[in-house]
C-alpha cells in the first residue's frame, strides 16, 4: 500500500545543507499497522511528511495505493493525497469552528452536498466515541477528545492510508492507551493502513504489526513486532525494547550483592524471555527435578505480536552443581542467564 524506494531529504545546500532522511526503503502492505521509531532529530517527522508530499524528497519514490506521488503534477497530486490522511502531535483543529464543523470541512473543500456531509460526519463522530460533542468547540475539550476530532476529520474523504505524526505525544498514558485502541479499532474495521512514528515504543508495542528504527536518517533495523522484540541486533533497538522493561535490583539485595562468589551467599540471575523460549514450567522443574528453590525478586513479562517476552529477576538456592544444571537446563530452553552476583543472606 505505501512504498518508499531509496527516499532522501536534504534540507538546503552545499556546507549547510542537512541530510535529514537517507535511501530508505519501506514498504507498508495493505491493513498493517508500521511504526517507525527514533530518538530526536533521527528523521522521523521527514520521512512521514514525504508520504504525503508535505515534504518534497530529494530523491526517490514514494508509491501510495499504486500511484507514483513523485511524478504527479500539481493538478494530479490533491487528488491523489485524498487517499492519505494524517494527524499530528498538536491535533491542528480550526479553533472558530465546532466539532462538526471541523469534520466536515475536508468534506465540504471537496463539494459534498449538505445532507450528504451530515450524514456522514454524524457516522464519523459515532466511530470515534464523540456524537456528544458535536457542538463543542476544541477549546472546550480534553486533549483526548481532541485527537478523536483529528482522527475523525482525517478519516472524513475515506483515505486508504493515515499517517501518524507523534499523535499520542502530547497525551497522559491512559488516554494514549484509548488513542491507541481507536487506532487498531479502526485498522480492523476499516481495513486501513497506518503509518507512525514516534520515540517512544511502549507504542509500539501496544498496535504495531512492524517497526522500523530510524537512525540519523537512515532505517538500521526492521522487522515484525515479535521478531523484532526477540532478535534486534542494534544497540539503539535494545537500548528501546529496554525502556519498556522496567526491572531494578532491589535496594535491600543491592546492598548484600557481591561480584564474587562468597560464603552464604547465592547466584542472583537475569533471565530473559524471547521469542525463541520454549514454554515451560520452569519454576517447579527448577525446584522439583533440578533441587534448586527459586525465589523471584521481580518480573516483567508480557505479550506483544503474540511472543511472550520480558525478564525476571531471581535468586537461586541450591547446591553448587544443581545450581549449575539449572543454568544450562535454563539456556538449553532458550532462556537468556545473565549472572548479576552473589547475594550474602545476611548482612
Ligand atoms: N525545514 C527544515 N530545514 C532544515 N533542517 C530541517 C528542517 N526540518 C528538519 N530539519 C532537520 O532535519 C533533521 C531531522 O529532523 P526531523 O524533524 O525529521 O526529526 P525527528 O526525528 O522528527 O525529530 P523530533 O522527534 O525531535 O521532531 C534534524 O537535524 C532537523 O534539524
Amino acid at each position: 500500500m505505501i512504498k518508499l524506494i531509496n527516499i532522501s531529504k536534504r534540507y538546503g545546500e552545499g556546507a549547510a545543507a542537512v541530510h535529514a532522511v537517507k535511501n530508505v526503503d519501506l514498504e507498508v502492505a495493505a491493513g498493517q499497522i508500521m511504526g517507525v521509531i527514533g530518538e530526536s532529530g533521527a528523521g522521523k517527522s521527514t520521512l512521514i511528511r514525504c508520504v504525503n508530499l508535505l515534504e518534497r524528497p530529494t530523491e526517490g519514490s514514494v508509491i501510495v495505493a499504486g500511484q507514483d506521488l513523485t511524478r504527479l503534477g500539481n493538478g494530479e497530486l490533491p487528488r491523489a493525497r485524498r487517499n492519505i490522511g494524517m494527524i499530528f502531535q498538536h491535533f491542528n483543529l480550526l479553533s472558530s469552528r465546532t466539532v462538526f464543523a471541523n469534520v466536515a470541512l475536508p468534506l465540504e473543500l471537496a463539494g459534498m452536498d449538505k445532507a450528504a456531509i451530515k450524514h456522514r460526519v454524524n457516522e464519523l463522530l459515532e466511530l470515534v466515541g464523540l456524537s456528544h460533542r458535536a457542538k463543542a468547540y476544541p477549546s472546550e475539550l480534553s486533549g483526548g477528545q481532541k485527537q478523536r476530532v483529528a482522527i475523525a476529520r482525517a478519516l472524513a474523504p475515506q483515505p486508504k492510508v493515515l499517517l501518524c505524526d507523534e499523535a499520542t505525544s502530547a497525551l497522559d498514558p491512559q488516554t494514549t492507551q484509548s488513542i491507541l485502541t481507536l487506532l487498531k479499532d479502526i485498522n480492523k474495521k476499516l481495513g486501513l493502513t497506518i503509518l507512525l512514528i514516534t520515540h517512544e515504543m511502549q507504542v509500539v508495542k501496544s498496535i504495531c504489526d512492524r517497526v522500523a528504527i530510524i537512525s540519523n536518517g537512515e532505517l538500521i533495523e526492521q522487522g515484525e513486532v515479535a521478531w523484532f522484540f526477540a532478535n534486534a541486533k542494534t544497540e539503539l533497538a535494545r537500548r528501546f525494547i529496554s525502556s519498556t522493561i522496567h526491572l531494578e535490583i532491589p535496594e535491600e539485595y543491592r546492598r548484600r550483592l557481591s561480584a564474587e562468589p562468597v560464603a552464604d551467599a547465592l547466584p542472583l540471575v537475569r533471565l530473559g524471555f524471547t521469542g525463541e523460549t520454549v514454554d515451560t514450567p520452569l519454576i517447579s522443574i527448577l525446584s522439583r527435578e533440578l533441587g534448586v528453590d527459586v525465589t523471584i525478586l521481580s518480573a516483567d513479562i508480557e505479550y506483544a505480536g503474540g511472543v511472550k517476552f520480558g525478564f525476571m529477576l531471581a535468586e537461586l538456592d541450591g547446591q553448587p552443581e544443581h545450581t549449575r544444571s539449572a543454568l544450562a537446563y535454563l539456556q538449553d530452553h532458550k532462556i537468556q542467564v545473565e549472572l548479576l552476583g552473589y547475594v550474602r543472606r545476611h548482612d
